[in-house]
């Protein structure tokens, strides 16, 4: 019989402990601004935890953007891509995203799957991830041929997969979180939970929740399905000013930001409204996936 690691991705990814797609029906929901606060989450969970962040949301990658880390070069050694390193020199949030590739963040990628599925088995079997607690996967919205491509090259490490489904309480964001539900189900990766986002507003001055949408409809599937609900995440004004000054950051002269800009940059997204909840959310994440790999 074949080893389970018996494919490049397979070889690569023997070293990673579990793998955290994250998926949403609907484009805008926040899916990338939840799988970074997840992984900087993860990161500080444990003073040792390792964590990288694949972003194949390819048409439209948002990672670099988001971690202040626009422009950096992306180093190939002997032994594959060098992942950018979102805190220098602790290197325990490893990064990697199409964005890097790009001559200037405003190009576009318009590539028909083939192209797209190459990229995804490439960023699966070239990047040198080493040794990791967790991989947060950012993904596009909806089921596409980046989802398959991913479940498709990620067969030998099928054991270690699992999905955060992100959705907003509107309906119309409901009835594509259900779709995007029944693609886990049809390949069978199990879902680790589902989170409501944009889930009311919090009022900076007075901390009065106004629900600008309705609410609790995230909850509500996660009961009628059977899905772990993970958290309510109201409109983060912290984090919309953070975003805006990421965007307007300094670069050097290489296009790229400092270590200490970014390492600053993860202190500031500990300190936003929604970080205790993410903290909460990644507790209830690792216990889950604890149990999961324990012996029985
Ligand atoms: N809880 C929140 N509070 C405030 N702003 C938020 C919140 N969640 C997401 N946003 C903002 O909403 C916008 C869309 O978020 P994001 O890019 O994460 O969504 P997405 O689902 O990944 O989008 P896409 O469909 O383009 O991949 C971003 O500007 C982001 O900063
Ligand atoms: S919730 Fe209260 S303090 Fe906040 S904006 Fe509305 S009226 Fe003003």
């Amino acid at each position: 019989m074949a080893s389970t690691v018996d494919t490049p991705a397979g070889r690569r990814l023997q070293h990673v402990k579990h793998i955290i797609i994250v998926c949403s029906g609907k484009g805008g929901v926040g899916k990338s601004s939840v799988s970074t606060q997840l992984a900087i989450s993860l990161r500080n969970s444990s003073p040792t935890a390792r964590v990288g962040i694949l972003d194949v949301d390819l048409t439209g990658p948002s990672i670099p953007r988001m971690l202040q880390l626009d422009g950096h070069p992306v180093h190939q050694s002997s032994d594959g891509w060098v992942p950018v390193y979102a805190d220098g020199s602790e290197a325990r949030l490893a990064c990697m995203s199409v964005g890097f590739l790009l001559k200037k963040k405003e190009d576009s990628v318009v590539w028909r799957g083939p192209k797209k599925n190459a990229m995804i088995r490439q960023f699966l079997s070239d990047v040198r991830w080493g040794e990791l607690d967790y991989l947060v996967i950012d993904t596009p919205p909806g089921t596409s041929d980046e989802h398959l491509s991913l479940i498709e090259h990620m067969a030998p490490v099928a054991g270690r997969l699992s999905a955060v489904i992100v959705t907003t309480p509107q309906a119309v964001a409901l009835l594509d979180a259900m779709k995007c539900l029944s693609f886990t189900r049809a390949v069978s990766l199990p879902v680790l939970g589902l989170i409501e986002n944009m889930s009311g507003y919090v009022c900076p001055c007075c901390g009065e929740i106004s629900n600008v949408f309705s609410t609790g409809g995230g909850q509500e599937m996660a009961r009628r399905e059977g899905l772990q609900f993970l958290g309510s995440l109201p409109v983060d004004t912290d984090l919309v000013t953070l975003l805006d000054a990421a965007d307007s950051g300094a670069a050097d002269s290489s296009g790229a930001n400092s270590g200490s800009e970014t390492f600053d940059l993860l202190r500031r997204y500990q300190r936003t409204s929604t970080a205790p909840l993410f903290a909460k959310i990644v507790e209830e994440i690792v216990r889950t996936l604890d149990q999961k790999s324990s012996p029985a």
